[in-house]
């Protein structure tokens, strides 16, 4: 018999299409010793009590208690890692003078290796401590910063993509914080490429350079140029803001006499690796340019209202086959929760439908999908899901009015998307390797 690294038993919750989401009461989770989830085994078949014991027997066997379950880890496709420290403030500004005034001026502190340090290790404990198992990430200019996050990550043990920011516009940057031209933002890009690589080799663990240009109207032309040449170069993910907002539009209509999606487009920058935030201005014909791109919104709710100032069409999207997942914005937004990014992706949905978008609420399920199998497609991850050949990223959630309430699956389903917090998030596995543990209540 297979010597598992773990073998966890208990109820699962896990996304089996875009609307639905499936309850599966006393399974054994088999992890192997690389952390994939070889079987999973249900009560009824004659290897779950020799599995059982043997995983007792060498120390490898974990029980959810009842009234606890079994969930995949998130993917949070949009985190401004140097943003952590001020999530919450000044969200009342417009977004220019919220950049201008406060963002810029708190990333060019990355300088500061050791404040950045300090920032980051804050930042990365959270997000795991929420039920984040993945992370896409925009860094700072900084490369030194930057590898410090990828160290962080490795250390902590979160899977990571990761961006060293290119922006180097000299009309929409200040000076104290750009790069100081197009060769250099390309050549700290490649630099920061090679570092990762060697990163990766050094440690093995599950890092990835990520092309950032921060969005058209921080960037010259020679340099989204240059960065959808290194994307292809080296086979890589890019990110970058796509029509968050109207201002962002027009500055693309203005400057190029195209929309925001066919600039990044014209570039090379819109692939089937491709993950662009926001998209809430996005028109059908944009949405079906991303479809035959194959390229994926990240859908960060709590931010598209401070900075949007709209609501991203979710179905739509979904009708005409975009990927989407969920982002929290760090620090657009203002939580590094995926589940208080769920709930507003229902709430703000609802208001589509008095908008003329008759068919635009979603559900739990569907936000749900959105924050574990959504993020993990755009990603090209075998993560988000709990069966056989995916990834064991999961977390063990705690539904804390199990002793009060009806015990229904859907009610429970419903119930942990609306009430958990990350007190109730007990454990947090990457890769079947335990990376948070909730001590406190167990
Ligand atoms: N929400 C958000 N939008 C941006 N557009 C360009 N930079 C940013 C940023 O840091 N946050």
């Amino acid at each position: 018999m297979i010597t598992y690294q773990i073998v966890i038993e208990g109820t699962i919750i896990s996304s089996v299409s875009f609307d639905k989401a499936d309850f599966t009461p006393e399974v054994l989770i088999c992890v192997d010793q690389s952390g994939i989830i070889d079987r999973v085994i249900s009560a009824t078949d004659s290897d779950y009590q020799p599995v059982k014991q043997t995983a007792q027997q060498n120390g490898s066997y974990h029980r959810v208690e009842k009234g606890s379950y079994i969930l995949p880890g998130f993917t949070d496709l949009h985190i401004h890692a140097p943003q952590w420290p001020q999530a919450g403030l000044a969200l009342d500004k417009p977004l220019n003078e919220w950049l201008n005034s406060y963002t810029f001026p708190l990333e060019a502190k990355f300088k500061d290796k050791e404040y950045a340090e300090k920032i980051y290790y804050s930042l990365i404990k959270e997000l795991l401590a929420n039920g984040t198992t993945t992370g896409l990430f925009f860094g700072s200019i900084h490369n030194e910063a930057n590898l410090i996050l990828a160290k962080i990550c490795a250390k902590l043990g979160q899977r990571a993509f990761i961006g060293k920011v290119a922006m180097d516009n000299p009309d929409q940057t200040p000076d104290y914080y750009r790069d100081q031209n197009s060769q250099v933002a390309l050549k700290q890009t490649e630099a920061f490429i090679q570092k990762m690589f060697d990163l990766q080799k050094q440690t093995n663990a599950e890092i990835t350079p990520v092309i950032t240009p921060r969005f058209v109207p921080s960037c010259t032309e020679e340099t989204l140029q240059g960065l959808g040449q290194l994307a292809k170069k080296y086979d890589l993910p890019i990110q970058s803001h796509c029509s968050e907002s109207i201002w962002e539009d027009h500055y693309a209509l203005e400057h190029y006499h195209l929309r925001d999606t066919e600039v990044l487009d014209k570039f090379g920058l819109l692939t089937d690796k491709s993950v662009m935030a926001h998209g809430t201005q996005l028109s059908d014909q944009d949405l079906d340019t991303f479809n035959s791109r194959k390229t994926a919104i990240a859908h960060c709710p709590i931010s598209n209202i401070y900075f949007g100032n709209s609501v991203m069409r979710v179905q739509d999207a979904h009708q005409k086959n975009v990927k989407v997942g969920l982002g929290t914005d760090i620090s657009g937004g203002f939580s590094p929760s995926l589940y208080r990014n769920m709930q507003q992706s229902i709430m703000s949905s609802q208001v589509l439908t008095e908008q003329g978008h008759e068919n635009a609420r979603i559900s739990a399920a569907n936000a749900f999908y959105l924050a574990t199998v959504g993020g993990a497609n755009a990603l090209h991850i075998k993560s988000g899901q709990i069966k056989s050949g995916f990834k064991a990223d999961l977390q063990i959630v705690q539904d804390q009015y199990f002793n009060i309430s009806s015990n229904e699956p859907q009610e429970i389903f419903e119930r942990l998307i609306y009430h958990t917090n990350k007190e109730n998030i007990k454990k947090v596995y990457v890769s079947g390797k335990l990376v948070h543990d909730n001590l406190g209540e167990e």
